[in-house]
């Protein structure tokens, strides 16, 4: 399950944001980068603690469809990353472990307008052969840290983005798939039918998947 998700930030909180990172001076992106994939990364970063990813870490913790999508029992290595033009991170694996962290799921929050740069998409690879998202100021990509990905040169302007990693209640994607699916179906069948027969069922169904599935 790959998630699209759009405005998880508002416009207001973004041009203040994109403000302040403009005198923040970053560093060299290979400073955090697995010894394999320190190869591929030419960009720079700007690492947590820091006030701006606290920020944007809580509202992005705090979205609706990011705790049912990712069920997080953590976030790890979060960072705002800069491609300028030219800069690109060629195809990598993220590590499964960062410290005593593993990583189910990994998220790019852009932070750019889509109107003020050219190229950076995301491009992640699977046996059926590649996709790729180029993301607006505010949206974000979600999905599990489990394919090799890139992200493509930057043709023009800069490509400012929040990066990082989730360990997820659920281990499984399948896991986290089913008890999303579930939780749609029984919202829409309390919206049309009020709580019926079918929606206790279904409740019941997705809070013992929950329960016997969920581990910190
Ligand atoms: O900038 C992005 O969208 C993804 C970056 C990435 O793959 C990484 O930092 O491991
Ligand atoms: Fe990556």
């Amino acid at each position: 399950m790959i998630l699209h998700i759009e405005q998880v930030i508002d416009p207001g909180t973004l041009s203040v944001i994109r403000e302040k990172l403009a005198q923040e001076s970053f560093s060299d992106g290979t400073e955090s980068a697995g010894w394999a994939a320190r190869q591929v990364k030419n960009n720079q970063q700007l690492r947590a603690p820091h006030p701006l990813i606290e920020l944007l870490q809580k509202r992005l913790a705090g979205h609706e469809v990011v705790k049912l999508a990712a069920r997080p029992a953590q976030f790890v290595n979060v960072m705002i990353n800069r491609y300028d033009i030219d800069q690109s991170y060629g195809t990598h694996m993220d590590d499964a472990l960062m410290g005593q962290v593993r990583t189910d799921m990994s998220f790019t929050l852009g932070l750019t307008p889509l109107s003020d740069y050219e190229g950076g998409e995301l491009v992640i690879e699977d046996s059926s052969g590649e996709r790729s998202w180029r993301l607006d100021a505010g949206d974000v990509l979600l999905y599990p840290t489990q394919f090799l990905h890139r992200v493509n040169a930057v043709t023009a302007g800069s490509r400012v983005a929040m990066v990082g990693w989730i360990e997820s209640l659920l281990r499984e994607p399948q896991q986290r798939e089913i008890c999303f699916d579930l939780y749609q179906a029984m919202r829409s069948e309390f919206d049309k039918h009020g709580k019926s027969a079918n929606f206790d069922l279904l409740s019941k169904t997705y809070n013992n998947l929950l329960r016997r599935w969920s581990k910190r």
